[in-house]
């Protein structure tokens, strides 16, 4: 598994850092937290960040020392700083110092994790990615699992979230086996009607019900000695996950209106996206029939958990959309490092739509990240809003200097930090 960007947390609220840390990782991030400036700093001095995220007020001092002691280690490291409201003023100075930004508390995670998306966009990250060694260490682990279970016979279960592969994997498993050259069959489980899942998969005969002009040949008899493939097993009704278990057991089966059995001498790869243990702790489906399937178990992981392959799988839909005739296409830098630490929900079908969609909406042939992700056109919009904010923070902080220092101007921006003439323009900008 290869982690995703490495982003530092230096917080000291226990329900905010949990929550802020649990949600980077899911968002594919590997999340480091620190909870006082001494732990910050000595993550920073020990491991390199993509992305540093601190509160101001932490228990044995501030964020600020943190930020002037760790400058030798922090090099070109965005660091955000997250405010009260009231502590306005020391996140301008820190801005003013050389920190990236600034959020106000309590801040919109949402808006955070665009912002660090944001942050690494175009940063050298985007060369890590691209390195031959990182893109050449994919799938090895997965592909040595195929070739062995290509090579065993036995039944395999995949398991993966919609849209990583499992069918694609289905397909080399079989081009890898002793079967490649008998057919391979792929029956969505979860589209059939239930009325006509029995003779969809054993086949019937001709008159064997009202409607049954002709013989039909079923799932079983089509994929012969071959492989059938079972997507979406999950979603298969319990009267006939019995049925497959006898078949599973006896290899015969019967068409419907048949008098006599037929034998099934093919391979069985099933793959689920459904929690299977979930299902059947639930009894809605079968512990023998899963015990009969899951033989062999290949777990394939979610993109967000092989971001190593995002540049070398979009080459090869950029490739793909060129043979059928689009035009050739590159992918920006910045576009790169936003596929890559996407999150990416649909996975690999996911990215594939993405590339299809943009080569067909962007201007040029250089994709850019907005040309990938339309929706981050919207995102700026949130991004505008968080300017509001900040500027109406910054000038009631600065309201609030003028009036402490009795209307002195200058007293004010002295307490502020910065220049009357700085005073000036943001208090026009209000
Ligand atoms: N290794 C790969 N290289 C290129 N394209 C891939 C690869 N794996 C998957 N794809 C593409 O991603 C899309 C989804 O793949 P596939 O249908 O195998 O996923 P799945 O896990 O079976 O999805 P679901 O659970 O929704 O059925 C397909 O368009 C497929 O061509």
């Amino acid at each position: 598994m290869t982690a995703g960007p490495n982003v530092l947390l230096i917080e000291d609220d226990e329900i905010l850092g949990g929550a802020m840390i649990q949600r980077l990782t899911l968002e594919g991030f590997t999340a480091t937290w620190a909870k006082t400036c001494q732990q910050g700093l000595g993550a920073l001095q020990t491991r390199s960040f993509d992305f540093v995220l601190s509160d101001i007020v932490l228990p044995d001092g501030s964020g600020e020392s943190v930020f002037i002691s760790a400058q030798p280690w922090l090099g070109n490291t965005p660091i955000v700083f997250a405010t009260a409201f009231g502590e306005v003023e020391q996140a301008v100075r820190l801005v003013k110092a050389g920190a990236d930004d600034y959020i106000i508390k309590p801040y919109d995670v949402d808006e955070l994790v665009a912002t660090i998306r944001a942050s690494l966009t175009g940063r050298t990250a985007t060369e890590r990615w691209k390195s031959p060694e990182v893109a050449a260490s994919p799938s090895a682990h997965r592909g040595d699992d195929l070739r062995r279970a290509a090579r065993s016979d036995l039944p395999v279960l995949l398991v993966g979230e919609t849209g990583v592969g499992k069918e694609v994997a289905a397909r080399e498993l079989h081009a890898q086996s002793l079967r490649s050259k008998a057919p391979f069959v792929a029956v969505n489980c979860g589209a059939i009607p239930a009325e006509l899942l029995e003779s969809q998969f054993f086949g019937h005969e001709k008159g064997a019900f009202t409607g049954a002009t002709y013989a039909h040949k079923g799932y079983f008899e089509e994929a012969a000695d071959g492989t059938l493939f079972l997507d979406e097993v999950g979603e298969l009704d319990l009267r006939l996950q019995s049925a497959l278990l006898r078949v599973l057991e006896g290899g015969d089966y019967r068409p419907v209106g048949a008098s006599r059995s037929k034998r099934f001498q093919g391979r069985i790869v099933a793959a689920t996206n459904a929690d299977l243990k979930g299902l059947r702790e639930g009894r809605l489906f079968r512990d023998d029939l899963y015990y009969r399937l899951a033989v062999i178990e290949i777990a394939i992981p979610p993109l967000r958990e092989r971001r190593h392959e995002i540049a070398a799988l979009a080459e090869a839909f950029l490739c793909e959309a060129e043979h059928s005739g689009a035009a050739k296409a590159a992918i920006s830098d910045d576009a790169l490092s936003a596929l890559v630490s996407h999150h990416w929900p649909g996975n690999i079908r996911e990215l594939r739509n993405r590339i299809q969609r943009a080569l067909v909406f962007a201007e040029g042939t250089v994709l850019r990240a907005e040309d990938l992700f339309p929706e981050m056109r919207l995102q700026s919009k949130s991004t505008t809003a968080l300017a509001a904010t900040r500027r109406a923070a910054e000038a009631d902080a600065i309201e609030k200097a003028i009036v402490a220092s009795g209307g002195r101007i200058g007293e004010a921006a002295r307490a502020l930090g910065i220049s009357r003439t700085t005073l000036w323009s943001r208090r026009q900008k209000k």
